[in-house]
């Protein structure tokens, strides 16, 4: 299972995170918006329909860039965490799933709040933020 996860980065450094819905897989915790790649679909085309049916927004393919690639397991539930960076996007992020959403400072977003597999990916974007400012 090939999971296409967006990182939008807002001018600030803050990160939006959304929460999973109770009675799903990893319920009560925290991700990145995004979700199933179908068959046949790029991983850019995915990431931009996961996002503007979650999100209401649209995500041109020249703005969006690979992370990191995650492969996770929970359990006998394999999947692929392809997580993307999205430094621009077109509308205002708003919750179309009935999820929660919230903006946090990348260096406050605590790792316990997160799913496991996107613990890695926290690490790999303040590590790609590090490194642009020094
Ligand atoms: N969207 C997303 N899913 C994640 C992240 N981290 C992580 O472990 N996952 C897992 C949770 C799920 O097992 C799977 C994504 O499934 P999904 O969100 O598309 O679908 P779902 O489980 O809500 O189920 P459904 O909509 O197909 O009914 O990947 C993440 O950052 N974003």
């Amino acid at each position: 299972m090939h999971v296409m996860a967006g990182v939008l980065l807002d001018p600030v450094g803050r990160v939006l995170l959304a929460q999973r819905p109770p009675g799903k897989h990893l319920a009560g915790m925290w991700e990145f918006p995004g979700g199933k790649l179908e068959p046949h679909e790029t991983p850019a085309a995915g990431l931009a329909r996961e996002l503007h049916e979650e999100l209401d927004i649209q995500v041109e393919p020249a703005h969006a860039a690979p992370l990191i690639q995650v492969p996770w397991s929970y359990g006998e539930h394999a999947l692929l965490l392809d997580a993307w960076r999205v430094g621009r996007w077109r509308g205002s992020p708003r919750s179309m799933e009935g999820q929660a959403l919230q903006w946090l400072r990348l260096q406050d977003v605590p790792e316990s709040l997160l799913a496991p597999a996107d613990r890695e990916i926290l690490r790999a974007l303040l590590a790609a933020v590090a490194g642009q400012v020094s």
